[in-house]
């Protein structure tokens, strides 16, 4: 079974894949953060580094589709490709970030791609607002999301709300994160758990 955890920079994909991964037994497969050869430099210069850095992240996220398609085990997803392609690679074009050819260009490999894989069989959306998304990053402290403006993830959180109100290709699970601190309060871990298990109870 494939489970995917989605949501915009800092809501704390991460830290549920973690917790879940421990809660459940489940198989991590996290982003590629730390060796993504792209990532620096796309945060120093977007216009330089945008379609290299999407075309980096199409390849990992694909290949580990095809890991995950051939896993007998049951495995955690941190982000989909869906939110490459729907989310961040528009939201780069729309800002002028990402010329016309070049988007066009990586949509059609992205197209090209989807028919070979599967949606996950649930999707855990966590929902953020823009002050929570900015608290965890300061607290994560990666020095190079210091660029990250604030508008930069309003306009990727109103394309996260627009992508899960039409998200069709499987089951979802929408998690407030305002509303629930699993990270640090096991009632609200166990009220994700609990919702969990009603969704999984459907799958088999
Ligand atoms: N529900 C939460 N409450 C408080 N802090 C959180 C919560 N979820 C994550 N964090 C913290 O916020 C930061 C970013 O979380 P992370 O899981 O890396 O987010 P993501 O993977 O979505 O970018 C980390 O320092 C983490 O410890
Ligand atoms: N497709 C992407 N385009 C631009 N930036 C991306 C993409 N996927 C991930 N990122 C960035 C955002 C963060 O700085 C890091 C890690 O993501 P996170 O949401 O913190 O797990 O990569």
């Amino acid at each position: 079974m494939h489970i995917a955890v989605g949501g915009n920079i800092g809501a704390g994909k991460t830290t549920l894949t973690e917790l879940l991964s421990k809660h459940y037994g489940w198989q991590t497969h996290y982003e590629d953060v730390d060796t993504n050869p792209y990532l620096l430099d796309f945060y120093d210069d977007m216009q330089r580094w945008a379609f290299n850095l999407q075309v980096y992240y199409l390849n990992s996220r694909f290949t580990q589709i095809q890991e995950i398609k051939e896993s007998e085990k049951t495995i955690i997803q941190d982000r989909t490709i869906y939110e490459d392609a729907f989310i961040f690679a528009p939201n780069l074009h729309s800002m002028g970030l990402m010329t016309t050819r070049d988007f066009e260009n990586y949509f059609s490999l992205f197209n090209l791609l989807e028919s070979f894989i599967s949606a996950p069989d649930l999707l855990i959306y966590l929902r953020a607002s823009v002050p929570k998304l900015v608290q965890n990053i300061q607290k994560r402290g990666r020095e190079y999301e210091e660029s990250i403006r604030i508008d930069y993830l309003k306009r990727l959180n109103e394309r996260y709300e627009a992508w899960i109100s039409t998200y069709d290709k499987g089951k979802v699970l929408i998690v407030d994160i305002d509303e629930n601190s699993f990270h640090d309060n096991p009632e609200d871990f166990g009220k994700i758990i609990n919702m969990i298990d009603a969704e999984l109870h459907g799958l088999f």
